[in-house]
C-alpha cells in the first residue's frame, strides 16, 4: 500500500455493519469469519513466537468468546498444551459460540465453567468480550478480568481488550491489558483514543474477509490520511515569489507578561514559509518581541482602540487569536471586534475559547467554515458544557454535533487530537507523543496552523495539515532529545526537519 490511502477506524456500531454485510448480503457464513479470525489469532502467535507451551483461553458467551473456543481447538490440534475457560452467561451463548464449544469437544478438548485457578500459563488469551460489550464490567466478570490482568504470561487480546469500549477507548469498568491485540479487518477506533493505547499493547489488523465495501463511503467514519496525502497539500513555493506571495498573518496575542505565547505562535507560523507576521500585542511586550523574533512586526496597545484593529484586520490575510490573551475586558473587546468584522480565515486559540466559552453567543456569529478553534479538552468542555469525563466518554458525537451547530473547523486537542469540519468529517491525527505535554506547545499548534492559512490553504486543510506536521516536529524532536527534554521551541526548531521529511519521503 502507498502513503495516499485513508485509514478506517470504525466504532462497534460500524464494525458490526460491516460484519452483518459481510453475512447477509454476501452470503460469507458468520462461522466462516471465525475460522478465520480463530487462525488469523494463532497465526499471530506463531508470528510473534509467542510462548505457546501453556496456553490459557478466556471464554465469554458472546462471539468473541466463540473466536477463543476456536482459537483453543485451533491450538489443540497443532499439539500445543491449551486450558479453556468458560466465564459466559451459558443462557446467552450465541449459535457460533455453542458451535465452536462443540466443536472443541469433538477435538478431545475440556472446557472448564468458571475462572482459571492457578498462575501457570505461558500466554493468557482473552476471548471475554469484543465489539458486543456493552455495559460495565462487574461482579463475576470485574473478578475473572482482575484475575487475568495478575497472571503472568504473555496478555493476547481477541479483537479488543475486555472491558475496552471500541467506541470510546474509555475501560468500562475494568479492563485487560494486553500485550498483543489482533483485531479483525479494521481498527476499532477505542484502541486508539483515551486509554486504549495503553490497554492494547501491540496492535496487529488481520484480514479475515469482511467487507468494507458497506462503509467505506460512510462519511461518518473517523479517517487518517496516508503521508502522500499531507505532502501533495504542502503549497507550492514558485521562485518568482516574494513575501507577499506567501501571506500577511496578524497575530493577537499576549497580555502583559505571556510575550511568549506571541512568540511561539509567530515564530511558528514563519517557520512553516508564512510570508509577513505582524504581532499585536499588549505594549508591555515590545522589547521583548522584537528582541526574540526581528523578523516579525509588532504594534502594540495599551487601551481599547477599534480603529487600529479594524485597520490591521483589513491588512492581514489570516488572523491568530487567543494564545496568552488574557481574560480581561479588554481582551473580550479586542476577541468581539475581531469574530464580527473579521473577513479572512481566522483561528481562535487558549485564552479566546475560554473568552467564547464565557459568551456563547459569538459562536453562533462564527457559523462560517474560515473559523478554525483548537481546544484542548477542558477548553472544550467549557465550550460545550459538557464534563471533561462525558466528552471523553462520547467526544466524537459531541464533536460532530459542535461542527454542524456552528459550521466552523474545531481541532480537539488530546493524546490523540481530532479534526473536524463539515466539509471532511472527523480526522484523527496520528504524529506526536507525550514529549509534547508542556506548557507552549499548544501556541505553537496554533502558529503552524495559522501559517498554513495565511499561505491560502482552506481552514480545515490547514488544521489537519498543521497538527500533522505540529506532531512530527514532536515526534522528531523526542527521537533527537529525549521524552523528558523537549521544550515547544524545540518543536519550532523540528517544524523544518518535519517539512523536509516530508517533501523527501
Ligand atoms: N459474525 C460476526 O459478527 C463475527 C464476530 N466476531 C467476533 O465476535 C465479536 C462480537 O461478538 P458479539 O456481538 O456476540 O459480542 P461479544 O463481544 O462477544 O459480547 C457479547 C456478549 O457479552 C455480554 N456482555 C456484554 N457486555 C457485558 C458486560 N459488561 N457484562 C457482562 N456481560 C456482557 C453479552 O451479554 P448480554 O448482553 O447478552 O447479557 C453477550 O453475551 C467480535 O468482537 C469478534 O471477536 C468474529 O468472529 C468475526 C465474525
Ligand atoms: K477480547
Amino acid at each position: 500500500m502507498g502513503d495516499d490511502w485513508m485509514q478506517l477506524w470504525v466504532n462497534a456500531a460500524q464494525m458490526k455493519a460491516a460484519d452483518q454485510y459481510t453475512i447477509q448480503k454476501l452470503g460469507v457464513p458468520s462461522l466462516e469469519l471465525m475460522e478465520h479470525a480463530a487462525q488469523a489469532c494463532v497465526q499471530v502467535l506463531e508470528d510473534e513466537k509467542v510462548d505457546l507451551s501453556h496456553v490459557c483461553v478466556v471464554c465469554g458467551s458472546g462471539n468473541n468468546g466463540g473466536d477463543g473456543f476456536a482459537i483453543a481447538r485451533i491450538l489443540q490440534n497443532n499439539r500445543y498444551s491449551v486450558e479453556t475457560f468458560c466465564v459466559g452467561n451459558p443462557e446467552h451463548y450465541t449459535e457460533e459460540t455453542q458451535e465452536q464449544m462443540h466443536r472443541l469437544q469433538e477435538c478431545g478438548g475440556k472446557i472448564t465453567y468458571g475462572m482459571p485457578q492457578e498462575d501457570s500459563y505461558s500466554v493468557v488469551i482473552d476471548a471475554v468480550f469484543g465489539v458486543g460489550l456493552s455495559r460495565k464490567v462487574e461482579g463475576r466478570y470485574r473478578q475473572v478480568i482482575e484475575q487475568m490482568n495478575r497472571m503472568r504470561g504473555t496478555k493476547f487480546a481477541v479483537d479488543i481488550p475486555s472491558g475496552l469500549s471500541a467506541t470510546t477507548g474509555c475501560i468500562l469498568g475494568c479492563a485487560f491489558k494486553a500485550d498483543y491485540t489482533v483485531t479483525f479487518q479494521l481498527k476499532k477506533i477505542g484502541l486508539e483514543l483515551s486509554q486504549g493505547r495503553t490497554m492494547a499493547g501491540r496492535v496487529i489488523v488481520p484480514d479475515i474477509g469482511i467487507s468494507t465495501d458497506s462503509i467505506c463511503e460512510d462519511q461518518e467514519i473517523v479517517r487518517t490520511a496516508g503521508k502522500d496525502i499531507y505532502r501533495k497539500m504542502l503549497p507550492d513555493r514558485p521562485e518568482d515569489s516574494n513575501k507577499g506571495t506567501y501571506g500577511r498573518l496578524l497575530v493577537i496575542a499576549g497580555s502583559k507578561g505571556m510575550a511568549g505565547a506571541a512568540y511561539l505562535n509567530a515564530h511558528a507560523a514563519y517557520m512553516t514559509g508564512a510570508g509577513l507576521v505582524r504581532i499585536y500585542t499588549s505594549s508591555d511586550n515590545r522589547e521583548i518581541l522584537q528582541t526574540l523574533l526581528p523578523e516579525a512586526i509588532v504594534t502594540t496597545y495599551e487601551e481599547y482602540n477599534k480603529e487600529e484593529l479594524l485597520s490591521l484586520l483589513t491588512w492581514a490575510d489570516s488572523v491568530c487569536i487567543g494564545s496568552g490573551l488574557g481574560m480581561s475586558r479588554l481582551s473580550e473587546k479586542i476577541l468581539k471586534t475581531v469574530i464580527e468584522y473579521v473577513k479572512v480565515p481566522c483561528l481562535i486559540d487558549a485564552d479566546g475559547l475560554n473568552l467564547l466559552a464565557e459568551n456563547k453567543n459569538y459562536l453562533n456569529q462564527m457559523a462560517e467554515r474560515r473559523f478554525v478553534i483548537t481546544p484542548h479538552m477542558k477548553e472544550m468542555s467549557r465550550l460545550t458544557g459538557t464534563p471533561v469525563e462525558e466528552l471523553k466518554a462520547d467526544r466524537i458525537q459531541i464533536l460532530k454535533d459542535f461542527i454542524s451547530r456552528y459550521r466552523i473547523t474545531c481541532v480537539l486537542k488530546d493524546s490523540r487530537t481530532l479534526i473536524a469540519s463539515e466539509e471532511k468529517g472527523i480526522r484523527m491525527n496520528l504524529t506526536g507523543n507525550s514529549a509534547m505535554a508542556k506548557a507552549g506547545s499548544g501556541d505553537v499548534l496554533a502558529g503552524v496552523i495559522s501559517g498554513w492559512m495565511v499561505q491560502e490553504k482552506e481552514a480545515e486543510d490547514a488544521a489537519e495539515l498543521g497538527t500533522y506536521i505540529h506532531g512530527l516536529s514532536g515526534d522528531l524532536a523526542k527521537f533527537e532529545k529525549g521524552v523528558y527534554s523537549v521544550m515547544a521551541r524545540d518543536l519550532i526548531e523540528y517544524i523544518s526537519k518535519a517539512l523536509m521529511k516530508l517533501e523527501e519521503e
